[in-house]
This record gives structure tokens, C-alpha cells and sequence, in this order.
């Protein structure tokens, strides 16, 4: 079978080749070395993975924060280009488990990036290579997908130290590394480069999703992360870890005469729990007189609204789950 653009005028072609293509083409099929596939990147905490994530493929899609460990899920997402298309996932920072939370972490870790094609190892300039990178790449060296270094946050540090870091992760023991690409995600230089790197990695083959989509983790994941990461801004450090928030239903109200005369979608209800461990974290989210709780509203409806496009009723709630972290029983109900 021929697509459009593969050679030939392609007018004996019928007109929806796309469609028998099952709506994966691109309009004019998709170039010859067109490239596909996985990419997993991974980092101990803090590393700048979700930003990193959100520089390559333009758009916001994970959370980030100052704070490590922020990202709890597999993330997907995704880059579209002329000659290929990368399937981001991004992961929690690998690390040494401490509570069974950290224990399932690690193993979605695993089983995510023995499925890939590529892995972008992220290594922060502005630190050393450390024992927590050196268990990273322990865990990645029997993989068999290449392993792209990425020397992230270029931008926080002189270039001597930037040449210094990269000849250290050159010399890094039992760990075939495949390119290192310094970048900087936040002024998004050398993005373009890794980019290009990754794509080099990936086998040829068809797009693997429809152009235009950039994550295809349920908004209602990625809602919920957004409060998330409203609820950490400016809260103490014992915080992030207790932090889970739920969205437990989505309603469409009916429309209004207002909506029905500006021939506009009705507001939709979303009902979040937030789950903290301890009556006294609950006071810290909550604020005094629920000001905290207010802010945190305000500010990820903004974020959701835009993800959903339409109006957004949100209704917050914090409850207590003592230790949740620690409850094998809490943590499937929390969706862990
Ligand atoms: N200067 C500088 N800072 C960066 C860069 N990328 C990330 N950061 C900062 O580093 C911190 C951590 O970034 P994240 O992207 O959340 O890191 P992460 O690896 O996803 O963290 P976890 O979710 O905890 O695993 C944030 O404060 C970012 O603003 C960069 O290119 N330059």
C-alpha cells in the first residue's frame, strides 16, 4: 500500500486513504524515515524531569515544583515533528524506598522503562554526580534501550563547571551512555538538540498518535495534579509527601438562560477531596478561615478551565487519612 506523498502523483489513491488508514496519517502521510516511539525520563528528585518534559514538548503537561518527588504518575507526553514523534513518559524520581508509597513508585518506575525505546537520564549541573544518580544508573544500565544523558539546569552554572559535570558523567562507571546534550529547559536552549538526539534513538514507523495531541492521561489525572501543585506553593517541607487529592466526580450543570442566550457550555461541577495524614496539615491547607483553601481554588481553576475549556465550578474538600502513605488499603483507594 501507498500513501500520499510517497512517490507518484498519488491521484490513483483513493480520497480517503487517510481514513483507511485509520485516521493516523497526517495530511500527506507521513515522510519516508519517519520516526516513533517511547522515550522515559528519568532523574533523582528534583532533577528538572517535568520541566524538562514540559521544554520538549512545548507545552505544560506535568507539574513541577521546587519541592522533590511532586510527580506521581506517568505522565505522557507528546512531540509532534515533521520527521518523527517522541511518546514522552514522565516518572517519579527513581530512589530508594522508604514507605511502601516509595515502593510502588519504583515499581511503576520499572516496569515503564523496561518498555521504552529511549532513556533520557537527567543529570543536574548544578549538583555533582552523586550516590542517589550513580543508583539511577545502576538500575538503567541492564536496560536495553540507549541511554541519553541530559546535563540539565545548563543555565545555573559557569561554563567550567558545565564541562566539568559533563566530563564526570563521561566517566561515570558501568553505565554505556548512548549522547550527552547540556539544555537548559527553562531558557529552552538546546532543547531542539535533544530533540534530534532522541529522535536519532527511535525506530521507524508511523505516527502513534493523531497530530495535535500532546498527553493522553485522563483529565481527570492531570486535574488533580494541578491542585496538587496549587496546594504545595509556599507550604512547609512535611507537607508534599502527605498531599493527595482526588477528583471523586465531574457534573455539567444544567444551562442556564444566560448560557442557552450566549450559546455557551453550562459550568461543570468538579467535586476534589484533598487527603492529608493529620488534623494540623489539614489547618495548614484549610488557612485561617479557609483563605489557603480559597487561594488554592482560585489559582488551579485558572489552570483547569484552560485544560478543559470551559467554565469550571471546583468544590474543595481536605480530609484527614491517617497515615495513608504506610495503609496498602488507603493507597488503592487513593488510586496508588
Ligand atoms: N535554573 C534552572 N532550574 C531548573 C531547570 N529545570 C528545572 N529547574 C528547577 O528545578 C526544580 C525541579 O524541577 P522539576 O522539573 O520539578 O524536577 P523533577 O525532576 O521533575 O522533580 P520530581 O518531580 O521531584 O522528581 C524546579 O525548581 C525547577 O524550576 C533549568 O533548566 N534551569
Amino acid at each position: 500500500m501507498r500513501f500520499p506523498g510517497e512517490g507518484g502523483s498519488g491521484e490513483d489513491l483513493p480520497e480517503d486513504a487517510n481514513a483507511l488508514a485509520g485516521g493516523l496519517l497526517p495530511s500527506g502521510g507521513w515522510a519516508e524515515g519517519f520516526r516513533s516511539g517511547f522515550a522515559c525520563v528519568v532523574g533523582r528528585p528534583n532533577a528538572g524531569k517535568s520541566t524538562l518534559t514540559n521544554a520538549l514538548v512545548g507545552e505544560k503537561v506535568a507539574i513541577t515544583s521546587g519541592r522533590p518527588q511532586t510527580t506521581r504518575r506517568a505522565i505522557r507526553g507528546i512531540v509532534h515533528r515533521e520527521d518523527g514523534q517522541i511518546v514522552l513518559v514522565d516518572t517519579p524520581g527513581l530512589h530508594r524506598p522508604r514507605t511502601l508509597l516509595g515502593q510502588r513508585l519504583n515499581d511503576l518506575v520499572r516496569e515503564t522503562l523496561s518498555d521504552v525505546d529511549v532513556v533520557v537520564f537527567c543529570l543536574p549541573a548544578d549538583q555533582k554526580v552523586g550516590p542517589g544518580d550513580r543508583h539511577i544508573a545502576r538500575e538503567i544500565s541492564h536496560l536495553r534501550a540507549p541511554i541519553v544523558v541530559a546535563a540539565t539546569k545548563a543555565d545555573a552554572v559557569s561554563k567550567e563547571r558545565l564541562m566539568e559535570h559533563l566530563m564526570d558523567i563521561d566517566r561515570m562507571e558501568g553505565l554505556t551512555i548512548a549522547d550527552i546534550v547540556p539544555v537548559s529547559a527553562v531558557r529552552g536552549e538546546q532543547i531542539d538538540v535533544l530533540t534530534e538526539v532522541v529522535l536519532g534513538h527511535l525506530p521507524e514507523g508511523p505516527p502513534l498518535y493523531p497530530e495535535g495531541e500532546l498527553t493522553d492521561e485522563p483529565e481527570q489525572v492531570m486535574i488533580a495534579e494541578l491542585i496538587r501543585e496549587a496546594a504545595l506553593e509556599g507550604v512547609r517541607d512535611e507537607l508534599p509527601h502527605s498531599l493527595a487529592v482526588v477528583v471523586e466526580e465531574m457534573i455539567e450543570r444544567e444551562p442556564t438562560a444566560a448560557d442557552k442566550h450566549a450559546q455557551r457550555q453550562p459550568l461543570l461541577n468538579v467535586h476534589v477531596n484533598v487527603y492529608v495524614e493529620r488534623d494540623s496539615q489539614k489547618a495548614i491547607i484549610i488557612g485561617k478561615g479557609g483563605s489557603r483553601l480559597r487561594e488554592v481554588g482560585t489559582q488551579s481553576r485558572k489552570g483547569i478551565e484552560a485544560l478543559l475549556g470551559r467554565r469550571v465550578y471546583l468544590d474543595l474538600h481536605v480530609r484527614v487519612a491517617k497515615d495513608w502513605q504506610r495503609d496498602p488499603k488507603q493507597l488503592g483507594r487513593l488510586g496508588f
